[in-house]
This record gives C-alpha cells, structure tokens and sequence, in this order.
C-alpha cells in the first residue's frame, strides 16, 4: 500500500479529514460513494479498508486510487488498504484509525460504501466538529433524521437496539448504533483501541460508550440514511447476538461500579 500524503491544501476546511471506508463486496458501489464524496468536498482524503472481498471490489478500488493520482504518481486523495481475510466492521476501522493517526489527519469520518450515508450530508458532522464536538453522530433518530426504503423489521431493529442500549448503559443518544461519524483525532488517541474486541455493528456502540465514559463531548446531527439499492447488508445473526450481550454486560458492569462507588461514599462517611 502506497503511503498517503494529508492534502496540502491547509485552507480547505477539510483538508486534514480522512474518511475511511469499509467493504466487503462493493464493488458496484465504491466508484459511486466516493465520486459523490468527492463532488461534495473535493479534498478529503480516502481510506477504503477490504477484506479480500471476492467480488474484486479491493483491485477496483486500486484503479480508483490509480486514478486519482497525478501522472507521477503522487497527489491522490484515495488510499486502500487490503487485509486478508473478513474479519469484521470494528476490526477494519480499527486498522483504518491506526492508520490515519500515524499520518496526522486530524478528524477520522466512518461512513458505509453502499451509499446509506449521504456524502453530501458530511459538513452537517464536520461542522459540528469545528464547533467543539469530540465525536460527532449522524444520526437517524433526533428530529431531523430520517430512514428512507428500510425494511420494516430492519428499522424496528435498529430502532430497539438504540432504546435498549439507552436503557441499559442510562446514556442520552440516540443512535448509538449507527455507523456515519466523525471523531477528533485525541479521542482515538486517547481511548486504548487494543482492547475493543468488538467486531460487528456492536462495535459502533462500544466506540461510542468507551467515549463517553471518558468524558468527551458526544453531539448529534439528524442524517437522511437510505437503504442501499446495490448488493447485500452483511447484518447477521451474530451481530444482532454479539449487541445484545455485550449491551446487557456494559449496563451491568456500570451500574454496578456505580453502585460500589455510592457504598464506599457512604461507609466512609
Ligand atoms: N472491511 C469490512 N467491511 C465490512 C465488513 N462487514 C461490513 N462491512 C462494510 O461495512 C459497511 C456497512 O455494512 P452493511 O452490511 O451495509 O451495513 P447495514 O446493514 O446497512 O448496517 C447499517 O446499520 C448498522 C447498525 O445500525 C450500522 O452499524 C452500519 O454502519 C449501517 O449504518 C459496508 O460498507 C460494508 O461493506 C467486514 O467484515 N469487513
């Protein structure tokens, strides 16, 4: 994999942003998501993190950064990085901020590739980075926020998962599990990736709570996410099962540390 360069051009609001996407089988829909984030703001950097993904979407990718750089071969936007084998969403991202960090970009945007979250809708999360956010949500679920072609019991899914998580770990947001964000870079450097295990959609949630529990500021935009019109979801029972768990083990694990916390107050008073 080719070293990337963080655009030169400090003036653009987005020069120092890397948008990182995972795939596993989009080829019919990489080219299109990252034109599109590219119309939208035209320097912001790409990592495309596959997981050997047979469709080939990896070698397209590779033309797609081929592409993109000038005749010497420097000054594209657009790096891919290949692993192995699939390993899951959280495991890929976590690749992708290691490698954003050791080059320097200073927010670490997730998005999907299957065209759910609406490049054209990044300055909504970026914004409110620049206004102080730590961790920015688009998010589905405040007022605003929408779902668009969903099937029914995909969004009722969600929709649970995002009111148990609430419940369960007593955090105000309200979608945790959704996967369009962008992070200050001293989060990621703060939180200690080594030890998120999570590796589907769970992971988002895990993120997500690991940063709040550290104390930094978490803020919601509303987003248009819509259903992907090209190839398949990778949601799995798993997942769904991997969430559950874990949710229902953070939530214990809070409360009961809080509740130690509120004894050993009171039997040292
Ligand atoms: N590299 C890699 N990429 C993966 C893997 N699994 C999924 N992806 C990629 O991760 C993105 C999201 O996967 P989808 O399978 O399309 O997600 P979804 O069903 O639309 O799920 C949505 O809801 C989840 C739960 O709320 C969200 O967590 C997710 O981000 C998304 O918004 C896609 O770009 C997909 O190719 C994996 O094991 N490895």
């Amino acid at each position: 994999m080719a070293a990337a360069t963080p655009a030169g051009d400090t003036s653009a609001p987005s020069a120092r942003t890397l948008v990182i996407i995972p795939t596993y089988n989009e080829r019919e829909n990489i080219g299109r998501i990252v034109e599109r984030l590219h119309a939208a703001l035209p320097h912001t950097h790409v990592l495309i993190v596959d997981d050997g993904s047979p469709d080939g979407t990896g070698a397209f990718a590779d033309e797609l950064a081929a592409a993109d750089r000038g005749p010497d071969g420097s000054g594209g936007r657009i790096e891919v990085m290949h692993r192995t084998e699939k390993n899951g969403l959280g495991a890929a991202y976590i690749a992708g901020f290691r490698w954003g960090l050791d080059r320097g970009y200073t927010v670490l945007v997730e998005m999907d590739a299957d065209g759910s979250h609406a490049p054209e809708q990044l300055h909504l999360l970026l914004e409110q980075v620049d206004a102080g956010a730590d961790l920015v949500l688009g998010s589905r679920y405040v007022p605003g926020g929408t779902v668009v072609n969903w099937p029914w019991h995909r969004e009722v899914l969600s929709r649970g998962g995002n009111i148990y998580s609430r419940l369960a770990l007593g955090v105000n947001v309200q979608d945790i599990t959704g996967g369009y964000r962008a992070y200050r870079r001293h989060v990621l450097e703060t939180l200690d990736l080594d030890a998120i295990a999570s590796h589907g959609y769970c992971f988002q949630v895990d993120l997500a709570w690991r940063t709040l529990q550290a104390g930094f500021t978490v803020g919601e935009v509303p987003i248009t996410f819509t259903e992907r019109e090209i190839g398949e979801s990778k949601m799995s029972g798993n997942i769904v099962q991997e969430a559950l768990l874990k949710v229902t083990l953070w939530g214990v694990e809070s409360r009961l540390s809080k509740g130690r916390a509120l004894l050993a107050r009171s039997l040292g008073r």
